[in-house]
């Protein structure tokens, strides 16, 4: 990376949301408070970096296969020296990877985990392995929101800069690094690319509201939040030009599971001639699947929608008020304009420039 984009990029990489300890564990900034309360939660086992994945004291999908890697590493830790380890760590593996469905860098980091269990003959040479590997996952996936931030900056450059509008967090919350789409955004204003970046709130879970905004707020970049309802009559008055979003699960053929409501930025954008942008490391791809509708979509329980700061949003509720909470989209890749990962730019992503890109034969 050019060196100067560089420096000034680590002026905005500032949060780590995820902290690591050989000797206390697995430190998290709980996801759940921000931007009321700064809270750290400490897990000491893989059960407990689990739950904390699925009750979302960590979200986003990078920040979740960083926390599955450091997870592994607690469970050889407790297992060492018990006599049926291999069985015992499957199973925190296995626990591990059930914590959330949708987020494909969970499964393809306990996936390079299990390679390792499968082969190994010591639980002591194991947890040396495994250790290895998780502070690998966290380190390239540093260096990956860094190359993406340049990749996706030249993009933006070579088709011109203006306003952006983003959904849910994307940033150093929801990876180990500098961000996703959120580093492409920093890479903008920095480079004088943008100079307005609107966050739209992201019912119900408010990561827009949340967490986009503390982020870029701590960053000095100008941002105004929008009601998710208001993204058109935004896009019908020309106040942006892109919109640029993250990825939780990407298909071969190009299509993205991302927030619920990306696809609906997706349909808005093309009737508005508005460029969409996802940002999104290798570890995002399943190749293993064609089409989003083979995407698992994590569905959450009706109370986050029908309460808002613990208090009942809706009616008392009762049998006949329910809610339906996909948390979880699929926008088709004819409605992307380009995917932006660490290897190259995807531009408009079909099966055969996603493999070209990744560098697939
Ligand atoms: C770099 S984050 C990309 C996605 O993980 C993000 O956009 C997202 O959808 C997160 O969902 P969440 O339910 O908050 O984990």
């Amino acid at each position: 990376m050019k060196q100067f984009l560089r420096q000034q990029l680590q002026n905005y990489d500032q949060v780590r949301a995820i902290k690591w300890s050989f000797e206390d564990g697995l430190y998290l900034l709980d996801q759940r408070y921000l931007p009321h309360k700064e809270d750290w939660v400490c897990c000491n086992s893989a059960k407990m970096a689990a739950d904390a994945i699925t009750d979302m004291v960590v979200r986003g999908a990078p920040a979740i296969g960083v926390t599955a890697g450091w997870g592994c590493v607690l469970s050889l830790q407790e297992y060492v020296n018990h006599s049926q380890w291999k069985d015992l760590i499957a199973k925190d593996f296995d626990y591990i990877e059930a914590s959330r469905p949708t987020a494909i860098n969970l499964h393809w980091a306990i996936g390079k985990m299990r390679l390792l269990l499968n082969a190994a003959d010591s639980a002591q040479q194991l947890l040396q392995q495994v250790s290895q590997q998780a502070q690998a996952i966290a380190d390239e996936d540093i260096d990956a929101n860094y190359a993406m931030a340049e990749l996706g900056l030249e993009y933006v450059r070579a088709h011109g800069g203006g306003n952006i509008l983003t959904h849910c967090n994307t940033g150093s919350l929801a990876t180990g690094g500098l961000g996703t789409a959120l580093g492409v955004i920093r890479a903008c204003f920095a480079d004088g690319q943008t100079e307005q970046v609107f966050a739209d709130e992201t019912r119900p879970w408010l990561q827009g509201a949340r967490l986009t905004a503390w982020e870029l707020a701590k960053d000095q970049i100008p941002v105004k939040l929008i009601a998710e309802g208001a993204a058109g009559y935004l896009m019908q008055l020309g106040k942006v030009k892109w919109i640029m979003v993250g990825a939780d699960r990407i298909t071969a053929d190009g299509d993205v599971a991302n927030k619920v409501g990306t696809y609906n930025l997706a349909v808005l954008a093309k009737h508005h001639g508005i460029k969409m942008m996802v940002v999104a490391p290798s570890s995002t791809f399943d190749l293993s699947i064609e089409s989003g509708d083979q995407i698992p979509v994590e569905f959450r329980d009706q109370s986050e929608l029908l309460q808002f700061s613990g208090q009942q949003v809706a009616p008392q509720a009762s049998e006949k008020l329910g809610g339906w909470n996909p948390v979880f989209d699929v926008t088709p890749a004819n409605l992307i304009d380009c995917i932006v990962t660490e290897r190259g730019v995807i531009e408009n992503p079909n099966k055969q420039a996603v493999r070209s890109v990744l560098g697939i034969a």
